[in-house]
């Protein structure tokens, strides 16, 4: 199993890189114990060109045959533990996965379609730097949720 989280845009130093670098090496520390890689971040930058430039970019970023979970407004809300099992079986299938978080523009109904999973973190839209922060910790969370570890207490 391999875990990519696409991603347009470049975080540049700041608030949102240090809380995604610690959610990210979080996930790697406790998923070694599980299986669970560590989670490769690609990010694209198509330099404002527009959604159908960042789409053909998304497109060549993601690995063949992995499942794609796309982040959407429009997407199911998941609890934690929900996110927590899905990933429990990829990872038992040996699927690869790759998160993807579209950029100023969102993602393109061609994406959305062929989407396995489509992951909503509520109705409103939220900028991408902290839908990605927000990812990385409940990727985070889900880790912890399978190892047991008293970080999630719901
Ligand atoms: C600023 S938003 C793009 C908004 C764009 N106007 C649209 O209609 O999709 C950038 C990206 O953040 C993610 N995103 C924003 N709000 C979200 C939410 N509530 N749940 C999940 N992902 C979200 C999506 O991947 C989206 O493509």
């Amino acid at each position: 199993m391999k875990l990519h989280l696409v991603a347009v845009g470049r975080l540049r130093k700041g608030p949102e890189k240090v809380l995604v670098d610690d959610y990210l090496d979080r996930f790697a520390r406790t998923g070694r114990a599980l299986g669970l890689p560590p989670i490769n971040l690609v990010e694209l930058d198509a330099r404002g060109a527009g959604q159908g430039a960042e789409a053909d970019l998304i497109a060549r970023a993601l690995p063949p045959g992995a499942a794609v979970a796309i982040l959407d407004e429009r997407g199911r809300q998941l609890t934690s533990p929900e996110l927590a099992r899905q990933i429990e079986t990829w990872r038992d299938q040996a699927r690869d996965v790759a998160f993807v978080i579209g950029g100023a523009d969102g993602l393109t109904d061609e994406l959305r379609a062929r989407a396995d999973l489509a992951i909503s973190f509520g109705a409103v839209v939220w900028p991408h730097m902290l839908v990605r922060v927000m990812l990385a910790e409940q990727l985070y969370r889900a880790a912890a949720i399978l190892a047991g570890a008293p970080y999630h207490r719901a």
